[in-house]
């Protein structure tokens, strides 16, 4: 089998060498396709790998009828629509680390050229103008430096400026004062950095949530003749409030690597000598370039040769190790979805998974995810996938819980899921047996020990004398031949079922037949 991958923006060469070295993947490399020819190409491929230039929409997705990965050599994925991948059953992985050094290295680069007017000042002894009363600068030492979005990048930018002896004060939901103080820095609300800082920095994902963040309010409580810098994304700052603040000279200097428009049309900030700007080159070193590209190579190969990444946007990345444990139970998680769709015939209202013994100490959700596969690919066919499943449960309406617990009565793990319908709740229980693959261990309350594959029936009848002979000789005399047979009761003369597995499906007519045994409640096919 070959896996087509198309490079859609600039990626480093020696970073994509995992690709290149690995059989069966076939790489095209087109950087300069407009949206409606890469709309074109894109059909056939299977992996689709940008940097930020790229926009991959929902139009260009729903185009994309084989994609399965689409991977980001870079951090920022507001230039993917993730909701549409997910839907579409598409993996995004990004290369978060990989160029974290150099953009904290262009942020300090931006932020001393600012202060120091060098970009203005090397523009004017071009022109052969020696201006040395224009450009006078600023110093860092004993300045603050407000951080907001105090992730990889933000952390790196702070610990180099208290380098340059800055204050540092930081914003960021996730940081603590116990963090803030390990780490030997400040830390307050949005406004407390906004108010105190001489450098405001910003180091935020352009979400809904930080759009326009630093806005015409957020300036007015800046200290005047504070400076800014965004090497993070455009549209983080609000352009038309800056270019304001500017002009009225409440900030002082602008250094911005990232813009609204990219490639930037609206030259009118550029215009204004206070303001300093490169053509989003945060990540543009050769090691950073080398290290995304890398990461994301190898994702893609490592999609392709084992179907894990590690570097998932909308998945959570379950380390190698726990990986390894909780693979051989994918496909028992799968097929104990599919079992119970077939026994219970209607849609699912609410699904709930324990997960016992062992694996109440794993990650689980690659488990759910992969029985919620099985539970909706029934009604919804191969457009359903590990990365869709839950996104597509949580649409229709599905309640999904996950339990977990260490007694495992018996088992050494045991994967128990109770499906609420309209028409009630049924349950199913699986196990990996020692050596012997997956078993569906218990149906409802009844004890049984089928291999879940192929052709099986579920009947329930009566607990009577000659039920198992009847269905049994209608079967033979159908031509149906029985692999296996299973019987489980509650108590004597009460309810039973039996689980028959058989070497082909039996047609509706015998399964008609079937129903109208005396004695028998009903009969459920199940295929796996
Ligand atoms: N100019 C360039 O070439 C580059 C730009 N970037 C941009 O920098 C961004 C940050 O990158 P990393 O530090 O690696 O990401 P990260 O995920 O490590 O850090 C982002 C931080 O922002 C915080 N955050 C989210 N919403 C916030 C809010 N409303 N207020 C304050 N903090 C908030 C998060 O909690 C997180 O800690 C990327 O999303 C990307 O857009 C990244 C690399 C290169
Ligand atoms: O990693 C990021 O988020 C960046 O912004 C880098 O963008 P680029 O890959 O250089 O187009």
């Amino acid at each position: 089998m070959t896996f087509h991958v198309l490079i859609s923006d600039p990626l480093s060469e020696e970073g994509i060498y995992p690709l290149r070295q690995a059989n069966g993947v076939n790489i095209v490399m087109e950087t300069d396709l407009t949206p409606e020819q890469l709309g074109e190409r894109i059909e056939g491929f299977d992996a689709l790998l940008v940097r930020s230039q790229t926009q991959v929409t929902r139009e260009l997705i729903e185009k994309a009828s084989n994609l399965k990965i689409i991977g980001r050599a870079g951090v920022g994925v507001d230039n993917i629509d993730l909701e549409a991948a997910t839907e579409h059953g598409i993996i995004v992985v990004n290369a978060p680390d990989g160029n974290t050094n150099s953009a904290a290295e262009h942020t300090m680069a931006m932020l001393m050229s600012m202060a120091r007017k060098i970009p203005q000042a090397f523009h004017a002894l071009r022109n052969q103008n020696w201006d040395r009363k224009s450009y006078v600068g600023v110093e860092l030492k004993n300045k603050t430096l407000g951080v907001v979005g105090f992730g990889r990048i933000g952390q790196e930018v702070a610990a180099r400026a208290k380098g340059q002896r800055m204050n540092v004060i930081a914003y960021d939901p996730f940081l603590t004062a116990e963090k803030a103080d390990k780490l030997g820095v400040d830390f307050g609300s949005v406004e407390d950095v906004l108010k105190v800082a001489d450098f405001v920095t910003v180091h935020t994902p352009l979400l809904k949530e930080t759009k326009h963040l630093i806005n015409k309010e957020a300036f007015e409580i800046m200290k005047d003749g504070v400076q800014i810098i965004n090497c993070a994304r455009g549209g983080i700052i609000d352009e038309n409030a800056l270019y304001d603040a500017v002009k009225s000279g409440k900030v002082a200097g602008a250094a911005l690597d990232v813009f609204e428009q990219e490639p930037m049309v609206d030259f009118r900030l550029l215009d204004l000598p206070e303001v300093i700007a490169t053509p989003h080159l945060g990540a543009s070193t050769f090691e950073a370039q080398e290290s995304v590209a890398v990461d994301v190579s190898m994702d893609v190969v490592s999609y392709f040769t084992t179907g894990t990444v590690r570097n998932s946007v909308n998945l959570p990345s379950v380390p190698k190790e726990i990986m390894k444990k909780i693979e051989p139970y994918f496909d028992l998680s799968e097929r104990l979805g599919a079992f119970l769709t077939d026994l219970t015939g209607v849609a699912a209202e609410e699904v709930n998974i324990r997960y016992a013994g062992d694996l109440a100490n794993m990650e689980v959700g690659p488990l759910t995810r992969n029985m919620l596969k099985g539970l909706l690919k029934r009604h919804l066919g191969k457009q359903v996938n590990d990365v869709n499943a839950m996104y597509i449960a949580n649409q229709k309406g599905i309640v999904v819980n996950e339990q977990k617990t260490t007694e495992a009565k018996g088992f050494t793990s045991l994967i128990t899921v109770e499906v609420k319908t309209a028409k009630g709740t049924r349950k199913a229980a699986g196990t990996l047996m020692n050596g012997q693959g997956a078993r569906i261990v218990k149906v409802d309350d009844y004890l049984v020990d089928v291999v879940p594959e192929g052709h099986l029936l579920f009947v329930r009848h009566n607990d009577r004398p000659g039920v198992i002979g009847r269905v049994g000789t209608l079967l033979g005399q159908e031509n149906v031949n029985i692999a296996t047979m299973q019987v489980g009761r509650s108590n004597a003369g009460g309810d039973a079922i039996m689980m028959l597995s058989i070497d082909r499906p039996a047609e509706a007519g015998s399964l008609e037949q079937l129903a109208k045994l005396e004695e028998i409640q009903g009969v459920t096919p199940i295929n796996l």
